[in-house]
């Protein structure tokens, strides 16, 4: 049956807000009808994932902690492996990944890494505009017609040997609020695949890639285990074979580390590998454990992948991928050039290079850049790692053990003034720029996400929440002196931004955001939820 025939059981897509200018191809009547579908099949799923979760943390704040499930043993000890990896996604040996506007689509593709990964995520402020303006730029970047010139008079145009593409789609956890189905929202997820399948995979397939996503935050088997439905479903829909759409799945929560092999298992049609989401792994680790006095975490600067837990993380992840035939993604080191400062510009080079030389001696397959400057030094070092051959996939450590205990290990370390001040500037400023719909910002010479942001309100409720939350210098962190530096660090903000001739408004709703998540006595599972609803 081809799309055009499909019939739709779903109830139409109710539009919030009016189509951005330019998207009436995008959100074709065909278009919607396949997503509304996508939404009434799979949205309660997603609700009922979702109290899933909820339920799951209830435990942890009564104490309990993460563990390997008993009832998928037979998963985790069995011999298996995932369906046969395409050829154009077996060496994926550096990925540089950037947010969805046009220039970063165009300079992501042509930069010479292997992958580009476009955001729809942590990247990107989901801003209707900026969603469906993606779509748009992916739509166009498929047929290779996304030329344009920027404000400089700069011409972009792809070049013949351009990256291979791969979209991240939002969490479970998102709604699209500018879309409802059925009276609720439409769970961004499925716009966003839905969107990128509808339009481009047949395109995709056509010339030699397909339609490859990264699904973030995942927290549990039975979630991938619906993506993988949601990628079946779809198949059969728009008459692509069983198994064409691929996932790679980030494993940036900590439950999830403890079901690799089963999240492998639920989705072995579809997934080519697993990646370890650093920055978003560290902060579930402070939300699982936000109830626990005794898990305090120290300064994020002393929360480095060396730290056990980390590493622990990480060595498993690439065992557990390469015994069932996938790859084993790296993660993304925060430094990127600095221009004005060879000095300050070589130390971070370094930083780069140690972790990248520690991924790809680990046993790693690729790994990801935030800037097109450090694909050089990623590639040298995976070149050099892999020799002659696409990925690492035979690699297995003999020695290696990781038990739930260092899984869980606590880092030790100390919280100093300057930790603190660092959670409230960086996460006033990245949240005021994510207000003001840029979701990846370069704050003091560090690539900022959404992640950034998550984990610094996140250490921040626990230092003002719990004993443990003292300063290196006997300093009990109160929710009075967390105050007086989040209003100084707004005035300062403030100061730059009237300079800059930028609305103050963003900031101000920053400073809010910040005071209410940090001081509440509840902990909130996502600061973009709360922040969702600031932004048009
Ligand atoms: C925890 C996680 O989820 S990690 C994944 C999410 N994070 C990311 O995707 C990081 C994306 N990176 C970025 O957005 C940018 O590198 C920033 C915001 C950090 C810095 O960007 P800028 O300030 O523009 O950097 P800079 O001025 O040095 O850029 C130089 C050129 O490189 C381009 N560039 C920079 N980063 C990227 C990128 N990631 N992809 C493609 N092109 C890029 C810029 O567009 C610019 O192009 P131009 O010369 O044609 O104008
Ligand atoms: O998405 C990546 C992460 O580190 O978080
Ligand atoms: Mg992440």
């Amino acid at each position: 049956m081809s799309i055009a025939d499909a019939p739709s059981t779903a109830p139409a897509l109710e539009f919030k807000a009016d189509p951005p200018a330019g998207s009436d191809h995008i959100l074709s009547e065909e278009a919607l009808a396949f997503v509304a579908d996508l939404g009434l099949r799979f949205g309660p799923r997603i609700w009922t994932l979702l109290e899933a979760r909820q339920a799951r943390q209830a435990r942890f704040d009564r104490g309990a902690a993460p563990d390997f499930l008993p009832e998928t043993r037979a998963i985790r000890e069995q011999d298996w492996t995932i369906a046969e990896i395409p050829p154009v996604l077996q060496d994926r040996r550096v990925e540089i990944t950037g947010p969805v506007d046009r220039k970063m689509i165009i300079n992501g593709l042509n930069s010479g890494a292997r992958v580009f990964m476009a955001d729809f995520e942590d990247a990107s402020s989901p801003t209707w505009s900026n969603m469906i303006h993606g779509q748009i730029n992916i739509h166009d970047a498929v047929r290779r017609q996304i030329d344009f010139e920027d404000e400089r008079g700069k011409a972009y145009r792809l070049r013949e040997d351009s990256a291979e593409l791969i979209v991240r789609v939002r969490g479970l956890h998102l709604p699209e609020k500018h879309l409802y189905l059925d009276g609720a929202p439409l769970p961004g997820a499925l716009l966003d695949f839905g969107l990128h399948c509808f339009h481009n995979a047949h395109e995709l397939l056509k010339r030699g890639s397909g339609p490859w996503f990264y699904i973030p935050k995942l927290e549990h088997w039975q979630e991938a285990a619906l993506w993988s439905e949601i990628f079946a479903w779809a198949e059969s829909r728009l008459g692509l074979a069983r198994g064409t759409i691929k996932a790679t799945v980030l494993i940036e929560t900590l439950p999830a580390v403890f079901q690799m092999d089963e999240i492998l298992h639920a989705m072995r049609e579809h997934i080519v590998g697993l990646n370890c989401g650093r920055w978003d792994y560290i902060f579930s680790y402070i939300k699982v454990f936000h109830a626990h006095p005794d898990r305090v975490l120290p300064d994020r600067e002393q929360v480095g992948m060396t730290v056990p837990f980390l590493r622990a993380y990480s060595k498993l992840l690439i065992d557990t991928c390469h015994r069932r035939g996938a790859l084993a993604m790296g993660g993304m080191a925060a430094q990127i050039p600095v221009k004005d400062d060879s000095q300050a510009n070589e130390a971070a080079f370094e930083k780069v290079r140690a972790d990248k030389e520690r991924e790809a001696g680990d046993g790693h397959d690729g790994t990801w850049v935030a800037h097109p400057g450090l694909i050089p030094v990623a590639l040298g070092i995976f070149d050099q790692a892999l020799g002659d051959r696409p990925n690492q996939l035979h690699y297995r450590d003999p020695a290696l053990s990781v038990d739930r205990e260092t899984l869980l290990a606590h880092p030790e370390g100390s919280i100093s003034e300057q930790g603190l001040r660092g959670n409230i500037d960086v996460g006033l400023e990245y949240t005021a720029a994510w207000l003001a719909g840029r979701g990846c910002v370069p704050i003091r010479n560090l690539m900022e996400d959404a992640a950034t942001a998550e984990i610094a309100r996140s250490q921040l409720w626990q230092w003002i929440h719990h004993p443990g939350g003292v300063l290196d210098d006997g300093r009990q962190i109160t929710p009075e002196l967390f105050s007086s530096h989040l209003e100084e660090s707004l005035e300062g903000l403030l100061k730059v931004a009237e300079k800059k001739g930028l609305e103050t408004g963003h900031c101000e709703d920053a400073a809010r955001l910040f005071r209410q998540l940090s001081e509440s006595p509840e902990f909130a599972d996502f600061l973009t939820l709360h922040a969702y609803d600031v932004i048009a």
